[in-house]
């Protein structure tokens, strides 16, 4: 059957260490499948990057893949997948990832139709420490979205782990930097003004979180395809035009509505910053310890309503 001979032509070494079953996942790039390290029986999930997919631009697809697997194995942190194990062939790439049994936040959010407000706020929290450890290492992820945040278990209190490091940029010291380190004696003004604005490129990552707070709170994301609003959704994101449909929003604190709209502002020069964020008195409620089951416990606290 299908899921035989494609057993048969993985690499003999991974077929010996783990068995490949079904598919739990699509992703842009390739699949996710849960796999049974042989071993311990445990459950894993497997990402294969097939590198034949993109022929027309195989090259930045496997630079990409490259740069992702190279990512993947230098992060460490709770609300980071982790890679457990990485095999490669001519045509393929195989990353073995810890399991994430909740699955996906952009399913859990279209289930559950509105996740309470707590909830809300301990999956941003943790989203907001995994991107502040990103940013400190340098690396953007630049493609943040309810599809690329997994969830532990299948409780509404569970860690929740930022997956999918293929958009992902890794900040190297520039030329800019060097010259800036450099005497300015026969430097043009430009190159000092242009340099107020180079460095905001992680504040991307604050905007879309932005927009996966929104969508996680109302189930639908700020900026959408809608006649009534008479704009592009490229038109309303720069113009930052989104509304608070009040139905939608009662019963959620002001303190909340307030991260969205400092983290929703068009100039990245003045947008909330992650660590900004964690400042922010939605975020810096009073926090009683809790260490959460599972593989990679965190402290995160119980959050008060
Ligand atoms: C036992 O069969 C299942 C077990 C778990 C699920 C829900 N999980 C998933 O659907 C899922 C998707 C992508 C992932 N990427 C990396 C790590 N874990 C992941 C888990 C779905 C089916």
């Amino acid at each position: 059957d299908l899921m035989a001979d494609e057993q048969s032509n993985l690499p003999k070494e991974l077929s010996e260490k783990y068995m490949i079953t079904k598919k739990i996942g699509v992703g842009v790039c390739g699949e996710v499948k849960l796999a049974f390290e042989r071993a311990t029986c445990k459950k894993v999930a497997l990402k294969t990057i097939n590198k034949k997919d993109f022929p027309a631009s195989v090259g930045t697809a496997t630079r990409s893949a490259e740069r992702e697997i190279q990512i993947l194995q230098k992060i460490d942190h709770p609300c980071l997948i982790k890679t457990k194990d990485f095999f490669q062939t001519d045509d393929s790439y195989y990353i073995f990832l810890e399991l994430m049994e909740g699955g996906e936040l952009f399913d859990r959010v279209k289930s559950k139709q509105q996740i309470k407000e707590p909830i809300a706020k301990l999956y941003f929290y943790q989203m907001l420490k995994a991107v502040e450890y990103l940013h400190n290492n340098g690396i953007i992820h630049r493609d943040l979205k309810p599809e690329n945040v997994l969830l532990s278990s299948h409780d509404d209190v569970c860690v929740i782990k930022i997956t999918d490091f293929n958009q992902s940029k890794i900040l190297e010291e520039s030329a800019l930097m060097r010259t800036l380190c450099g005497t300015p004696t026969y430097l043009a003004p430009e190159v000092f003004t242009d340099a107020v604005t180079v460095g905001y490129s992680r504040a991307v990552d604050a905007w879309s979180l932005g927009v996966v707070l929104v969508n996680t709170f109302i189930c639908y994301p700020p900026f959408y395809p809608d006649a009534r609003i008479g704009l592009s959704v490229s038109d309303q994101i720069t113009q930052g035009i989104y509304t608070f449909i009040p139905s939608k929003w009662d019963g959620i604190s002001d303190d909340a509505k307030d991260v969205v709209k400092k983290l929703l502002r068009v100039d990245p020069n003045v947008r909330l910053t992650i660590e900004e964020a964690l400042q922010h008195p939605w975020l810096m409620v009073r926090f009683i310890a809790v260490s959460l089951p599972g593989p990679s416990a965190i402290n995160v606290g119980t959050f008060t309503t």
